[in-house]
């Protein structure tokens, strides 16, 4: 089990450390707090959180940083390299990769003005990944209909409300081109001026460059931890197809109206299922290992 006191004996600096590292990488550059806030999520959608996405390909393994969802698109793993490096010249052998994901997100979150919360740890590394769980639908397209999002979340113990609230991570960070072409180009649910100024910089025909130009998911503050997902939703000026399906008629358009409206009640909502995400199928006691560099199993 989980407990927000479990380095306090064995690595106690292990907070003012992590935070150290993710406040210089976000003041270089802000989206490193959305990607690492990313990372947390896709590696706690696959297997659970115990790393497995931080571990690179090998001639001989095959990790999930190829899985569609992740390739050309995950980053900010030499942060985490710079945190693990820090942190094992402290405390050699005691923090796991899969923990440090959940604090650097915690304070990713915080410090771009978000909520604050104590993140629960005792996490252990995976000795393997898994590239077909990756690439099998359990981390959702952003083609998703709604009730694809519901069953998605709904399967990792996580309910509508849960991931109506997860999904205004959104309000911060970036994406390509190819996850929102059809989305700018041919959806009708869709504000036309919005539309047209995102398909300024995202040409309707595929291939390279255009494919890899990127564009913020919040149009208003991309860069602050803020409710303007929601309001921009109720605006038709959702980036990604799924993110308008949570404002489109249906089931969940009540929430987004009042996230939109309530920055405190967003804040709560995100704060506990930002919790229960974090405790999906953790490797705890002796299995797993703690590795010693995050990208690669311990020899
Ligand atoms: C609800 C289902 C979700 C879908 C369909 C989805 C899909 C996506 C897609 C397609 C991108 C852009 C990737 C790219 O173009 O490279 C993205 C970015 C992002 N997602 Fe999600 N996502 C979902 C939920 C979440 C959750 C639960 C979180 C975290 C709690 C999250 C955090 C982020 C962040 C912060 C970014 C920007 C990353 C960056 O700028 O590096 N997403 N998401
Ligand atoms: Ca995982
Ligand atoms: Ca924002």
């Amino acid at each position: 089990k989980l407990s927000t006191n479990f380095y306090s004996k064995r690595c106690p600096k292990v907070f003012s450390t992590v935070q150290s590292v993710v406040h210089s990488a976000i003041s270089k550059q802000p989206r490193q707090g959305a990607s690492l806030l990313r990372l947390h999520f896709h590696d706690c959608f696959v297997n659970g959180c115990d790393g497995s996405v931080l571990l690179d390909d090998t001639p001989t393994f095959r990790g999930e940083k190829t899985a569609g969802p992740n390739n050309g698109s995950i980053r900010a793993f030499e942060v985490v390299d710079e945190i693990k490096s820090k942190v094992e010249k402290e405390c050699p052998g005691v923090v796991s990769c899969a923990d440090i994901l959940a604090i650097a997100a915690r304070d990713s979150v915080k410090i771009l003005g978000g909520p604050k919360w104590d993140v629960k740890l005792g996490r252990r590394d995976s000795k393997t990944a898994s590239l077909s769980a990756a690439n099998s639908g359990v981390i959702p397209p952003p083609t998703s209909t709604l009730s694809n999002l519901i069953n998605r979340f709904k399967a990792k113990g996580l309910s509508t409300k849960d991931m109506v609230a997860l999904s205004g991570a959104h309000t911060i960070g970036q994406a390509r081109c190819t996850v929102f072409r059809d989305r700018i180009y041919k959806d009708k649910n869709i504000d036309s001026s919005f539309a047209k100024t995102r398909q300024n910089k995202c040409p309707k025909t595929t291939g390279l460059p255009g494919d890899n130009k990127i564009a913020p998911l919040d149009l208003q503050t991309p860069t602050a931890f803020d409710n303007y997902y929601y309001k921009n939703l109720i605006k038709q000026k959702g980036l990604l197809r799924s993110d308008q399906q949570l404002f489109n008629g249906g089931s969940t358009d009540s929430l987004v109206k009042k996230y939109s409206q309530d920055t405190k009640t967003f804040y709560s909502d995100f704060v506990n299922a930002m919790i229960k995400m974090g405790d999906i199928q953790p490797l705890t006691g002796s299995s797993g290992e703690i590795r010693k560099n995050c990208r690669k199993v311990n020899k």
